[in-house]
């Protein structure tokens, strides 16, 4: 399939301008959407249980801010930016009384369409506006002028006019900036959980904390550890946002090069390719959105002791006392 990639001279944003949006939850993903689509002019609210902790922040930010099922009555575009554990009450209990023929229902994330916990009725516009990155980041490129890439995909095109609507919605967020690519449901929420599991966050973090035990085990310094493969690592990879990991390797020493091309694939090695196959298998399967809606539902026993442990890690504790060394970062 070749790609279909828009920008901001291909997205009217008066499209999203017309219609009234509610935003469900203001988390990372809801408060960034929220703002950036006050600030394109848009008409919106904030949807949030009665007691929810997030409700003063929007209401700080001079946002109206409505129970999800008030918000989901008044508008005629619903974005569900909840945890993607709680969409499927929040759609039964909220959303779906309140929906109208014409009404558009969007998502950032396909997880609830993709394995079937949310069958929205026919004659309503079904989309995702899917950013590729953190919603704090979102928020924050946006205010700087720039923007995060996005994903668009259309489950359901009840108007004719789902394709428009969610790029005109993702140029208003800043999306269109950067690049606003074509996708589906199923595509999205595949790449994305194995991006996530592989290599952003699961790889990564394990990478790092692997690294860091390697290096401490051995008798050297925690703190030199810290520096040297979490600190520094977004150094590197900020060079590989630049210019790809061929610009990457231009900064870096030539003995630093050789080391990467001769060692990095000693690391990253034949079996780590098949274990991410196996993920993306259990992603594709539906193994994984079984396991993960059974844990959540179940009071969430695993989750909360792999988060323990992982908080607990002698990284954090290290990390912590040298960041707070550091004039510039958040104390
Ligand atoms: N985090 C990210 O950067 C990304 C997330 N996504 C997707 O965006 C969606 C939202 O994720 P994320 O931003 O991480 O979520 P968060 O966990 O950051 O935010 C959750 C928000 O939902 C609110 N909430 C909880 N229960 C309800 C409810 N019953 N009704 C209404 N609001 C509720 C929470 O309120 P309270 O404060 O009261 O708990 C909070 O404001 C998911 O589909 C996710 O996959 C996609 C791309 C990146
Ligand atoms: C990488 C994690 C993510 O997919 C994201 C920030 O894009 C998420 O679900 O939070
Ligand atoms: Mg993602
Ligand atoms: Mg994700």
């Amino acid at each position: 399939m070749a790609v279909e990639i828009f920008y901001d001279a291909d997205a009217d944003l008066g499209i999203v301008q017309g219609r009234k949006v509610a935003v469900i939850g203001y988390g990372s993903q809801g408060h960034a959407h929220a703002l950036s689509l006050r600030d394109s002019g848009v008409d919106v609210r904030v949807g949030l249980p009665e007691g929810s902790k997030s409700r003063a922040k929007a209401e700080e930010e001079g946002l109206r801010v409505l129970t999800p099922a008030e918000a989901s009555a008044e508008a005629d575009l619903i974005m569900i930016l909840a945890p993607d554990t709680k969409q499927r009450e929040i759609y039964a209990n909220d959303i779906a009384p309140n929906l109208k023929q014409g009404d558009a229902l969007f998502f950032g994330h396909g997880f609830n369409i993709r394995y079937g916990l949310i069958q929205p009725p026919a004659d309503v516009d079904v989309a995702m506006v899917a950013p590729k990155g953190p919603g704090h980041l979102v928020r924050r490129q946006f205010v700087d002028g720039k923007g995060v890439p996005c994903l668009i995909a259309v489950e359901q095109d009840a108007s004719g006019n789902a394709q428009a609507l969610a790029l005109s919605y993702a140029a208003a967020i800043g999306g269109a900036r950067a690049g606003v690519i074509k996708t589906t449901f199923k595509e999205e929420t595949e790449t994305d959980l194995f991006g996530e599991q592989a290599v952003l966050c699961g790889g990564a973090s394990a990478l790092v904390q692997t690294g860091f035990e390697v290096l401490v085990e051995a008798g050297y310094q925690p703190e030199i550890a810290y520096f040297e493969v979490l600190h520094e690592l977004k150094l590197i990879v900020d060079l590989m946002w630049e210019g790809g990991i061929a610009g990457q390797r231009y900064s870096i020493s030539d003995t630093a090069e050789y080391g990467d091309l001769s060692r990095g694939p000693r690391v990253i090695d034949a079996h780590v390719k098949e274990s991410m196959r196996k993920i993306l298998s259990e992603v594709q399967d539906g193994t994984f959105a079984k396991e993960w809606v059974a844990e959540d539902e179940a009071g969430r026993p695993n989750f909360t002791k792999l988060q323990a442990e992982g908080n607990a890690h002698q990284i954090e504790e290290v990390g912590k006392k040298l960041r707070s060394l550091m004039s510039w970062t958040n104390k």
